[in-house]
């Protein structure tokens, strides 16, 4: 792990006029300073090619600022600059150089220490990274960049890219976003899985019958269609944030929590998966709600009228390796479906019938999104005279667990505070990275393909396509007998006798 940066540190926020910057990165910058979590002593500067006067600028980035009172605000605000410029521009780059190094000088830094964040679009990233270099790098100080996902299109774009930006900053220096990794039930992942004898006993194809990690979202593409249709749900949330998630569910216990021994331990697991078959997807686009209320995918006037993006896909995965061989995993993620809900769902084999007629599986369901959760389905007797067994949980939910003044950070200011503290365990390696794509890319190039089946059309709104439950059925997973698990409250009726 790399040093903790101090107390004089210069941050520049490259892409500060766009919508990351605006809706996630200044927000996170504001709330690491708001919980003292950011020395007041920081600089802070936004750099982008728009024309935008210093004033508008804070008050176009304040607009996104949750908690704190007005103070705190101005405080924050006062540490801030904006500097108008282009990418390739040496002269800009030396007024950037030049306005850091006064900072740096008035408070007496004798070893620089700057952060860059790209919050930019990734054409632009070798531009910025190479002008950066030449005219702004300190080689007796301590850099670090920041890069947002996507880290490419396919294997050979991010073999490109990291090809361009690898003689430029060093892998220390580099720190990829993949800002599900900066989500509080993401972190706590190797705790629940290693640190409870209860769960790393059995986290393995002797008891585990099957896994799924689902993304749902409420909305679909609101106009940003136009962007999302060269993408895909594959490229936008499988191949980085759901894919992360697998291999911390999956990986091997790490020797420590040093960042080289987690990462080491993801790109081992990694490398076990089995190629995805073509012939074990379902695919979906959304379209208009039954009321007609909601558009449909095309209604999106930045979307080809004929485009066959996919807004849902369920993939089947298969690890080769003795803890996972056989058990069936489905990667499922869909826009404007009927809730906004990412979790994990790991289904235990039944256990022997003899005493019982009938007994459900053990679940394992841990909510990453909204509301926290780690709840396990457990067999109960029916509480009284009854013998019956009913389907009942084990729940630690944070809202009523943990306390309303208990501050958990945002997925960036957890993933910036990281990068402060020099520590690369929740950023992507490059050859992550690499395996991911390579992965996923012949999966892509067949769904991009004119061989692939139309996708199905859903409602907006509704549960993604008609075929999911017999696709979750055909990956081993079983659906409780129908109003047997109630939550919160149980009624005493349910079904299932001794
Ligand atoms: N928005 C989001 O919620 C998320 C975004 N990301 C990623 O973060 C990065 C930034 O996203 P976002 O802020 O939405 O992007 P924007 O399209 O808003 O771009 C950010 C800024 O980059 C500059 N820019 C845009 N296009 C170009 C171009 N072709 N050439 C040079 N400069 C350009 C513009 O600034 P100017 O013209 O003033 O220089 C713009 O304000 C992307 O890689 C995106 O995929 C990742 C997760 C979520
Ligand atoms: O990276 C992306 O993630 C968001 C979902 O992030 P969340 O933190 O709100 O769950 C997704 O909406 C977007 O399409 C994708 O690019």
């Amino acid at each position: 792990m790399s040093a903790s940066f101090g107390n004089h540190v210069s941050i520049v926020v490259f892409g500060a006029s766009g919508d990351l910057a605006k809706k996630k990165t200044f927000p996170a910058l504001f709330g690491l300073f708001r919980e003292g979590q950011l020395p007041s002593s920081v600089k802070i500067i936004g750099y982008a090619r728009s024309e935008i006067d210093d004033a508008d600028f804070k008050k176009r980035i304040s607009a996104h600022f949750k908690g704190g009172d007005e103070n705190k605000i101005q405080e924050f605000l006062k540490l801030t600059s904006y500097i108008s410029g282009g990418y390739d521009s040496e002269e800009s780059f030396t007024k950037l150089k030049e306005s850091i190094e006064s900072y740096e000088a008035e408070n007496g830094v004798e070893k620089s220490e700057r952060l860059f964040y790209l919050a930019l679009p990734p054409s632009t990233f070798t531009t910025v990274a190479s002008t950066l270099k030449k005219v702004v790098y300190d080689k007796n100080g301590t850099t670090r960049l920041i890069v947002e996902k996507p880290f490419g299109h396919d294997l050979e774009s991010s073999r490109t890219l990291q090809k361009d930006l690898a003689p430029l900053f060093t892998e220390e220096e580099l720190y990829r976003i993949d800002h599900y990794l900066g989500k509080e039930m993401v972190k706590n992942l190797l705790v629940l899985r290693f640190g409870n004898e209860m769960f790393n006993g059995v986290w393995n194809k002797d008891h585990i019958k099957s896994i799924q990690v689902s993304f749902k979202e409420a909305f679909g593409t609101q106009g940003r269609g136009g962007y999302f249709d060269s993408i895909g749900i594959v490229r936008d949330v499988m191949q980085n944030h759901l894919l992360q998630v697998l291999t911390l569910l999956t990986m091997d216990r790490p020797v420590s929590f040093d960042p080289e021994a987690v990462r080491d331990e993801k790109v081992k697991i990694l490398k076990a998966f089995g190629e995805l078959e073509t012939d074990d997807i379902l695919l979906g686009q959304y379209g208009k709600s039954e009321d007609g209320k909601e558009p449909g995918y095309l209604d999106d006037e930045t979307v080809k009228s004929d485009s066959k993006c996919v807004t849902y896909a369920a993939l089947g995965i298969q690890i080769h390796n003795e803890r996972w061989e056989g058990v069936p995993i489905v990667l499922r993620a869909g826009k404007a479906l009927d809730e906004s809900k990412v979790e994990i769902r790991i289904q235990f084999k039944p256990v022997a019938r003899g005493m019982f007629k009938e007994i459900q599986r053990n679940e394992l369901v841990i909510r990453i999104q909204p509301d926290e959760a780690v709840y396990l389905k457990i067999n109960s007797k029916i509480p009284g005279i009854s013998t019956e067994t009913s389907m009942t949980d084990l729940d630690l939910t944070y809202s009523t667990r943990y306390s309303k003044d208990f501050w958990i950070p945002e997925a960036y200011e957890a993933l910036i505070r990281d990068c402060y503290l020099g520590n690369h365990s929740n950023f992507v390696r490059d050859d992550e990275l690499d395996i991911s794509w390579a992965l996923f890319t012949p999966l892509l190039n067949y769904i991009e393909s004119d061989k692939a089946p139309a996708p199905e059309i859903y409602p907006y709104g509704s549960k993604g396509p008609k075929g999911l439950r017999d696709f979750l059925k055909k990956h081993g997973y079983v659906f409780a007998d129908e109003g047997t698990y109630q939550w919160p409250l149980t009624n005493p009726t349910v079904k299932g006798k001794i």
